[in-house]
């Protein structure tokens, strides 16, 4: 078993080819609560920029600089390293992006003098992330029978994209490749995941067997998060997805997630609730979902989502 990828190559928004691109990606989403897109958004030139020559040179910084990358709106906002369960995994993320002065603030936590090529190069990789994700999106909801222009355009512009990057370092005298992030879901919207040339991204099919995907330079994979879950009534559902690196390559991957603004709540879309499709979760506070997930309770329950927004069986409410 494999998750084809869809060719979103040249493609334009009601153009030719659209429609069709249109219901693969919105069937992988549905199959696999994940796609895999072979798209034209991220040329050689701006991978080579972050993959090769921004991310090395970041992460070569003492662990104590690293630590200066501080978020507190979410657990694990800022760096995350040095942790038992995640040997030899370090990351680090920028807020906001592609917003400017975001980028050069933590650009100035390591080069205090400012690093220019360091910020065009996140910049303009996020920039050319979003709009892939917003066009994935955009596919899946009008995919799923949402029509509604407005529904599509205030989706989108409630969102904050956060760009993290990761290192998984090798483990000498180990041969085997080791699940270096264990499985779990993201509790976004949508996160994309750019590999570069070391593989690692495994998502779990239907059949519990696991899928690794291909760590190819055109490709991305985006996944939904437990937000998308909440917003298309449970048609597409958070991916459960891990990392297993191999033990001699150093891994380098990029991630571009969404997040709703602080004060927003979530809500499944008026055209994805109906008779056959009852309410599943009840409109919530996304910030509050993320701390319920990381709570010990949330960490003990089977379905966190489920636990803590999901619409009982005999719960009876109005649309
Ligand atoms: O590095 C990757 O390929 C994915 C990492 C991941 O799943 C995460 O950080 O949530
Ligand atoms: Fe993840």
């Amino acid at each position: 078993m494999e998750i084809k990828k869809v060719d979103l190559r040249g493609l334009e928004p009601g153009g030719p080819g659209w429609d069709g691109a249109r219901d693969a990606v919105t069937a992988s989403m549905v199959a696999y609560g994940c796609v895999v897109v072979q798209h034209d958004g991220l040329d050689r030139d701006i991978r080579q920029a972050l993959f090769v020559r921004a991310m090395p040179e970041l992460f070569a910084f003492p662990v104590e600089t690293k630590r200066r990358n501080v978020y507190n709106d979410v657990q694990y906002g800022g760096y995350i390293g040095q942790l038992p369960a995640l040997a030899g995994y370090e990351s680090m993320s920028i807020k906001n992006v592609p917003d400017a002065g975001f980028i050069s603030d933590f650009a100035r936590l390591f080069w205090p003098q400012g690093n220019p090529s360091f910020c065009e190069t996140s910049a303009g990789f996020a920039r050319k992330a979003i709009k892939l994700e917003q066009t994935v999106t955009r596919m899946v909801l009008e995919g799923l029978g949402v029509r509604s222009k407005r529904a599509l355009d205030s989706h989108h512009d409630q969102l904050r994209y956060t760009l993290r990057m990761a290192h998984y370092g090798t483990s000498p005298g180990d041969d085997a490749a080791k699940v270096s992030m264990p499985e779990h879901r993201d509790y976004v919207m949508t996160s994309m995941v750019v590999q570069n040339q070391v593989e690692g991204l495994e998502v779990q099919l239907n059949d519990g067997s696991w899928y690794a995907v291909p760590p190819e330079p055109d490709t991305c994979a985006i996944l939904v998060g437990s937000l998308l879950q909440v917003v298309t009534n449970g048609r597409v559902q958070a991916c459960l997805h891990r990392v297993k690196t191999p033990s001699n390559r150093d891994r380098f991957s990029a991630l571009v997630g969404c997040m709703p603004i602080q004060g927003s709540t979530v809500r499944a879309m008026g055209e994805l609730v109906d008779e056959d499709h009852p309410l599943m979760y009840h409109p919530c506070d996304p910030y509050e979902y993320v701390r319920f997930q990381f709570s010990e309770e949330g960490r003990k329950s089977k379905d966190a989502l489920k636990a803590f927004c999901g619409v009982a069986k005999h719960e009876h409410v109005e649309a």
